[in-house]
């Protein structure tokens, strides 16, 4: 109209957050009984009708107000619901002879036909509901109080209900069916309702009287002022609920979307006429939005053929800018935003007109797509309007993207096929875009009210102005009429901008349009209200009349690729989860080769560690066996000469003396074994070589020739058998010799005796560590260290029988060295008495001038005869410092000895042997000493690993 009304306008309150779903104003809706019209009371009553009763829905055109002019007024683009009028047809006057308000519908103030109308088939029941059966595979919404008759049909659909004979016609008085060409041109596709919100004071108006609202006609007729029928494809009376709007509205559409259709519904009306109450409904009667995901979910079970991935975005167009609800803080409000990056609106071949950057958020349930969209209701710009305390100042945009897929049968998630992770038939997308208007206003107060109701105002134009044009070029493509000139002015806002595709055609299309007839106060906003109306019902008109939807399926996006296929997200995750699952698929591999090579590692060194310790304590059993042997074996050889001394002992002494030069070198050689032997393991070893030089001079003190070289050194072990055959004892102290052997043969059984104890702790400790080790091996590793336990156990077994045996030999010893000691006893006592009588002898008789011989060892200084120098000087000087006079007696004595031996051999007593040796007899020999010297070399044979000393086959003779 292009002039503005004056109002006395509320003071706008500030702008407040929404706070989601909205309690209604009004109550007492649900439960009224539809409004019926009837002729006869259209003047008598108004307001909300209770049940049973009918309402008065218009009042004489004559009593309306005439809106003031607005001349020198608010200078605020003109409403688009008011500039439309003059690009369509005029509507006829109910003045027009086929206006008339007595339809055939039965009087329902008696309640006789409440809500049962003479039903004809194709008409809707008392309730408004077309009385066809829903078709079979009509789903019923999860939502309360939901219906299953379809609400209208699409271009495609040729199972749903018929309903195409309820279309729109603005010809007025005319009831303009749809023609059948509806289905083919497509004008199917698009929906058109008009809503009548209830009037909030209930009380009378006059302007109701003008109004007639049939909901079975779909039609509502003004009869003022440019007065005229107009009818849509659904009337919603004031006794409808949210859900019969939904129902009749957007069920069917949002199926469709489900199926692969775009989808988009808006409210549109002036301020407070229950846009937002229709979209977003209250708690206890969910609007359009809460519904729709309510089915969307329904229809995602019922669908298992298919699997289904849901995004959802938020924006508002405020001021001709477009904001993120999504990304917004709550609460904000105007004034309170954070600063956003500028979203701008792009065009894709694809997708269309689209939002950038604009946060999608991928939804799983109804309860969190509902949650992040009362999310964007807290962001969203509401402020107190003249109509509406808490009006939305903004465009609210709510899309749900609808990615689905076929799932091949059998098979879930993980389990696709190999062929590349794609299924037959790619990924279709889909959107559902539902739109909550603003509201267009007149006029506002304040400065910011202004500014906002301008830029809505001029968008609602811009969708006025479209829709008109749409209707030049509706018998063409949208897009072909674009290509041929005929302009569009589609991006004279974002809001037409953003609905271009569906304008255009590529969507379906649902519209409703609120209008509100009832009292609004004064007469001058009466008029302004009635005008808005009016233009609001022309917009419909348009709407329904223009816009041609040649919506299809969505094209199925095959693979991620391409510029629709980077958004198909579900292929991208599945492409993702292959990935990741291919990823770990070979991180698991790796992982168990890696672990199957350390285990094998782990075993190769396991295996190492146990040759390496075997090895070890192989090595060591070895070196303690070899050490173990050494010892015996020197300490048998030891004991052997030991036993050859005491033999030769008893051989050579001739029944005379012991060749003493025997021990000492024996002696000698066992004891540094043994030191050798036991080394650093001995605690003995200093007193063994303490023993050693003891020995060594006793040895001197006895020895009889060059005893300086027989004890210096390795020289005593350089004398040959041989000389041991002849080396006869030659000293003539037998007490000296003898007790020196004594001294020597118990040092030697203390030396045997720690070396015994030395070698019993050594194969204790070897038992003990062998024991703990076949222990441990056993505990380890069963069944591998048999053998070598077995071979342990066996060298324990050996070693304790040779320990056996030398505790035997060493018994044997001991009994043999009593038995010397006893024979060394008696040789004594002879010896004295020997020694007595050849003293006396010698006193008697001249010494001989030479030494006997035949007594004399043949070492290479006394063999051929010749004398010692010391001995044939006279000279001789024991190493060990005797007196000279000693040992000058011990020569005469010896002296005396030989002679008496001599006299002895010539008077058969003795025999002499080949090397000068003398033994006794055999006529002479006295068995009972020799037995307890025979008895040991006879147990001691085994031992003898040298060859006898013992040249001469003349047995053992020693003196008692
Ligand atoms: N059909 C209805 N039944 C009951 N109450 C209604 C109905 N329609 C709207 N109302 C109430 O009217 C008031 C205004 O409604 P609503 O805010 O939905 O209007 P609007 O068209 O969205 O206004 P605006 O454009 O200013 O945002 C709300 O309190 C709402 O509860």
């Amino acid at each position: 109209m292009g002039s503005l009304p004056t109002l006395s306008l509320e003071k706008s309150a500030p702008i407040t957050p929404r706070t989601g779903l909205r309690a209604p104003s009004v109550s007492g809706v649900p439960g009224c009984v539809p409004q019926s019209l009837t002729p006869g009371l259209l003047h008598s009553r108004s307001g909300i009708n209770a049940a049973g009763k009918t309402l008065r829905k218009s009042v004489s055109i004559n009593s309306f107000p005439q809106p003031p002019r607005s001349e020198g007024r608010i200078s605020l683009p003109p409403s688009p619901l008011s500039n439309g009028a003059s690009s369509i047809r005029k509507l006829k006057t109910p003045n027009s002879p086929n206006y008339t308000f007595a339809s055939p519908i039965p009087n329902l103030a008696n309640g006789a036909g409440e809500g049962k109308p003479n039903a004809r088939p194709g008409q809707r029941s008392s309730d408004g509901l077309i009385s066809v059966p829903s078709p079979a595979q009509s789903r019923s919404s999860s939502a309360q109080d939901s219906y299953s008759t379809s609400a209208t049909q699409y271009d495609d659909i040729g199972d749903l209900g018929p309903k195409s004979g309820h279309g729109t016609s603005t010809e007025s008085g005319t009831s303009k069916r749809l023609s059948k060409n509806d289905k083919t041109d497509g004008k199917g596709n698009v929906i058109v309702s008009v809503r009548v919100r209830p009037d909030s004071t209930g009380q009378d108006s006059k302007t109701e009287s003008e109004w007639m609202v049939d909901s079975r006609k779909f039609l509502v007729a003004y009869r003022g002022k440019e007065g005229g029928n107009y009818f849509y494809d659904n009337v919603f009376s004031t006794n409808d609920n949210n859900s019969k709007v939904y129902d009749h509205s957007a069920k069917r559409l949002v199926r469709r979307v489900m199926e692969g259709y775009h989808g988009t519904v808006f409210a549109y009306g002036m301020t407070g006429t229950g846009k937002t109450f229709s979209m977003q409904g209250t708690a206890s009667s969910p609007g359009v939005i809460p519904l729709a995901i309510t089915d969307i979910f329904s229809y995602i079970r019922e669908t298992p053929s298919r699997e289904f991935l849901l995004r959802v975005s938020y924006l508002e167009i405020y001021n001709e800018r477009i904001h993120d609800l999504l990304s917004m803080p709550t609460g904000g409000g105007v004034g309170g935003n954070v600063p956003q990056e500028e979203i701008k609106l792009r065009e894709d071949s694809k997708r269309g007109v689209y939002a950038s950057p604009l946060k999608e958020e991928i939804v799983q349930s109804p309860t969190q797509l509902l949650r992040v969209i009362a999310r964007g209701d807290q962001a969203r710009r509401t402020a107190s309007t003249q109509f509406n305390s808490r009006s939305s100042r903004s465009h609210a945009v709510v899309q749900i993207i609808v990615e689905s897929r076929e799932r091949i049968p059998g098979t879930a998630v993980g389990c696709e096929n190999k062929r590349g992770g794609l299924l037959p038939g790619g990924v279709r997308v889909s959107t559902l875009s539902l739109i909550d208007l603003a509201g267009s206003e007149k006029a506002a107060e304040t400065k910011e009210r202004r500014t906002e109701g301008s830029h809505i105002n001029k968008s609602l134009l811009t969708l006025g102005t479209v829709i008109a044009k749409l209707s030049d070029s509706k018998d063409k493509d949208p897009k072909q009429a674009e290509k041929d000139g005929k302009h569009l002015p589609y991006r004279d806002s974002k809001l037409t901008r953003l609905l271009q595709g569906a304008l255009s055609g590529d969507s379906l299309v649902s519209i409703l349009c609120t209008i509100q007839i009832g009292s609004v106060g004064s007469g001058a906003v009466a008029n302004t209200h009635t005008s808005e109306t009016i233009n609001t019902l022309k917009f419909a008109s348009r709407a329904k009349n223009n816009i041609v939807s040649h919506a299809k399926r969505a094209e199925e996006a095959l693979g991620a690729g391409g510029d629709g296929g980077a958004r198909v997200l579900l292929e991208r995750y599945r492409m993702e989860i292959l990935e990741l699952r291919g990823q770990l698929e070979a991180q698991a591999k790796n992982k168990s080769e890696k672990t199957e090579e350390e285990g094998r590692e782990r075993d190769v060194e396991e295996e190492l560690a146990r040759e390496r310790e075997a090895e070890h304590r192989h090595e060591e059993q070895m070196l303690e066996m070899q050490l173990a042997r050494t010892a015996l074996k020197e300490r048998i050889d030891h004991l052997n000469r030991l036993i050859l001394s005491s033999k030769s002992t008893g051989v050579n002494s001739g029944g005379s003396y012991s060749a003493l030069g025997m021990h000492p070198r024996s002696s000698m050689v066992s004891i540094r074994s043994v030191a050798t032997t036991a080394g650093g393991t001995s605690g003995g070893s200093r007193p063994l070589l303490e023993r050693t030089s003891s020995a060594a001079s006793t040895s001197s003190t006895i020895g009889r020739r060059a005893s300086g070289q027989r004890l210096s050194g390795s020289a005593a072990t350089d004398v040959s058998p041989t000389e041991d055959d002849d080396s006869v004892g030659e000293f003539g102290d037998g007490i000296a010799s003898m007790q020196s052997q004594n001294k020597a043969l118990q040092a030697d059984l203390a030396d045997k005796n720690r070396y015994i104890a030395t070698l019993e702790k050594r194969l204790l400790q070897a038992r003990r560590a062998s024991s703990s080790r076949t222990s441990v091996a056993l505990g380890s590793c069963k069944g591998i260290m048999v053998g070598e336990d077995h071979s342990v156990s066996t060298v324990i077994r050996e070693k304790d029988a040779e320990i056996a045996e030398l505790r035997a030999r060493l018994d044997d010893k001991d009994r043999m060295l009593a038995a010397l000691r006893s024979a060394a006893r008696s040789r004594d006592n002879a010896d004295r008495v020997d020694s007595r009588s050849s003293f006396r002898t010698s006193q008697m008789l001249e010494p001989p001038s030479s030494p006997p011989a035949m007594a004399l060892p043949p070492t290479p200084a006394s063999s051929g005869g010749v004398k010692s120098p010391g001995l044939a000087s006279g000279k001789r000087k024991s190493n060990t410092g005797f007196p000279r006079t000693r040992t000058k007696s011990v020569d005469e004595m010896s002296r005396m000895l030989d002679e008496m031996i001599q006299d002895r051999v010539e008077s058969g007593q003795l025999v002499r042997g080949n090397r000068g040796s003398v033994r006794v007899a055999p006529s002479e020999l006295k068995p009972e000493p020799v037995a307890a010297a025979a008895e040991p070399i006879t147990l001691l044979e085994p031992l003898q690993r040298s060859p006898p000393i013992i040249n001469e086959p003349a047995p053992v003779s020693m003196e008692a």
